[in-house]
């Protein structure tokens, strides 16, 4: 069953179309990453699909429901993000409880167990919390919700290095005691890679791809040899990368299915695999270029 479906959803903000002609669908019970260059229509996607903006065209359903103002999707969907202001009168303690009031599924020993292991104070007020510590409530609040939708927008900000793992493995653990639906948007994919199912992946408010996380992995090669030899053998593939230096070159394509390995190892070319994250970064490099066309 689908649980997000978007059909040529478009979001105009001011003069620009922010997302264009969207069209997807999420199953349920699944870890879905939301990839993206900055400014690629993450945060907009993720607030229409948490009803808190409305589409401007195109049809988009959580739960079989428009979103927008939905009570339906409200109570079985959290969004989290790191501008979530909570009200100053309230206590640590006392937000978990009003999340217990309002979320059916909230589960009180998960919210408790996690704010001791990250070593919360009840009295805390979240305004007054560090960067990474309200990262980390706020990924308290949206594990514990235990939504049917669960919604986490660049989770980790601020959190350092052992905290960004623990709550990966956090998130893992309550998924597989508790399947439900996570679309998580990040810009480290490669930190995230293992948690993912399927990735989203966007450029300019427009679908570039939607795939198994498994299949990106084999998505595409790099080739590197003696640049005639590299771009003959590219020749009628897809080229996502080239990088010449000297008389060599590096070209990442594209594998599209069988790729012959061994042929290309015997006219010298090496092939190396190309990370998920390089192959995003290509993919959403092709119409800008790279850093070194500014130098040129
Ligand atoms: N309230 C707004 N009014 C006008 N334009 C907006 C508004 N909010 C976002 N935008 C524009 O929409 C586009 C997408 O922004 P969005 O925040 O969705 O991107 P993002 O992928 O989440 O980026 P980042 O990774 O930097 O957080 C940007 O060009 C941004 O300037």
């Amino acid at each position: 069953m689908n649980v997000i479906a978007c059909e040529n959803l478009t979001k105009r903000q001011g003069k620009e179309n922010t997302l264009h002609d969207l069209s997807f669908t999420l199953k349920d019970k699944s870890i879905t990453g939301l990839i993206g260059r900055n400014g690629a229509g993450k945060t907009t996607l993720l607030k229409i699909l948490a009803g808190l903006w409305r589409e401007t065209s195109g049809e988009v359903s959580v739960f079989s429901e428009k979103p927008f103002n939905s009570m339906l999707v409200s109570a079985n969907s959290i969004y989290i993000d790191d501008q979530m202001a909570f009200p100053t009168a309230l206590t640590l303690s006392e937000l978990l409880k009003e999340g217990e009031r309002f979320y059916g599924n909230w589960n009180m020993k998960l919210a408790e167990r996690l704010f001791e292991y990250f070593s919360f104070h009840p009295n805390q007020i979240h305004n007054t919390l560090s960067k990474g510590k309200k990262s980390t409530f706020n990924m308290i609040v949206g594990l514990a919700s235990r939504c049917e939708l669960t919604m986490f927008d660049e989770p980790t900000t601020g959190m350092d290095a052992a905290v960004r793992n623990d709550f990966y493995r956090a998130l893992l653990k309550d998924y597989l005691a508790h399947p439900r639906t996570f679309l998580i948007s990040s810009h480290h994919l490669d930190e995230i890679e293992d948690l993912l199912e399927d990735i989203l992946l966007i450029e300019d408010g427009e679908k570039v791809l939607q795939l198994p996380m498994d299949d990106l992995k084999e998505y595409a090669v790099g080739l590197t040899g003696r640049t005639e030899i590299v771009r003959q053998w590219a020749m009628n593939k897809e080229v996502l990368y080239t990088q010449e230096i000297d008389l060599n070159s590096t070209y990442v394509v594209i594998k599209n299915g069988y790729f012959e390995v061994e042929n290309a190892k015997r006219l010298g070319i090496n092939v190396s695999p190309v990370s998920s994250s390089d192959v995003c970064v290509y993919l959403t490099n092709k119409k800008k270029g790279g850093i070194d066309d500014v130098f040129k």
